[in-house]
């Protein structure tokens, strides 16, 4: 069988991500969590894993750098990189949400200044309501921007909803529910079809 070479975002989900796989019956001896290596080899050698940083997980997988990546649905939607999503791996949940002062409408307000890590889910949101809005690329503290006057509102994952209670801002829409995805690149899903569908099936039975 061939190689594979799977991508894992960094952060927040990377330990859940190597939990996850071993329970599939994939190690990885040298790994801890501390380690600044970036590629590790399984005990089998049927998988390199290499650890990128989230956002950039879709781009290495639609490229073929990775045959699979695991990943933030997110990521996924704001890259909106030409790959397949195979498995809802589960970790990770939260979700998207439109946030601000309480007092703020949103519908139908044409010329809405939004911040986002996520400014093409944010653009595409709006678009779908009708209504045109300016996007601001933050890259984190998101919730500084209302507070500051920076933008009206904000587009960004909510979890526990603590960032938002502490910095005075509430959840004026929910969007998409988000968690952990392993996505496929097209060619390889077919080129490397066996080693593709070996590791997908011994990640489904990890999840049951
Ligand atoms: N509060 C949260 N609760 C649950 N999952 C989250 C939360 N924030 C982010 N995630 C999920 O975890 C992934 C990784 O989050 P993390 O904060 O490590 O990445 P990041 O924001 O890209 O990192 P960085 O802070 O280095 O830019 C996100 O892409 C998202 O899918
Ligand atoms: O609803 P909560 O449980 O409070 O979680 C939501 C927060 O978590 C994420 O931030 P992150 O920790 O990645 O920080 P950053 O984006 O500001 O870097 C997200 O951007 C929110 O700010």
């Amino acid at each position: 069988m061939e190689r594979i070479t799977l991508a894992l975002a960094k952060g927040r989900t990377a330990e859940e991500s190597i939990n996850l796989l071993e329970k599939a019956g994939i190690h990885f001896n040298d790994f801890t969590a501390e380690s600044r290596k970036l590629v590790f080899n399984d005990t089998t050698g049927k998988v390199t894993l290499i650890f990128v940083k989230a956002v950039d997980v879709p781009t290495y997988v639609e490229n073929g750098a990775a045959d699979m990546g695991i990943v933030g649905k997110d990521n996924i939607m704001e890259s909106q990189a030409d790959v397949y999503e195979i498995l809802d791996l589960k970790l990770g949940r939260c979700k998207f949400a439109v946030a601000g002062f309480s007092d703020h409408h949103i519908s139908g307000n044409n010329g809405l200044t939004v911040a986002s890590k996520y400014p093409a889910v944010a653009k595409r949101h709006f678009q779908q309501k009708g209504t045109s809005i300016k996007t601001i690329k933050l890259n984190g503290s998101v919730e500084l921007a209302p507070l500051i006057g920076l933008a009206d509102v904000i587009v960004d994952i909510v979890e526990t909803g603590t960032t938002l209670h502490e910095n005075g801002l509430e959840v004026l829409e929910e969007m998409e529910s988000i968690s952990t995805r392993l996505i496929v690149n097209k060619a390889s899903f077919t080129t490397k079809s066996e080693s593709v569908h070996a590791l997908i099936h011994s990640l489904q039975t990890g999840l049951e």
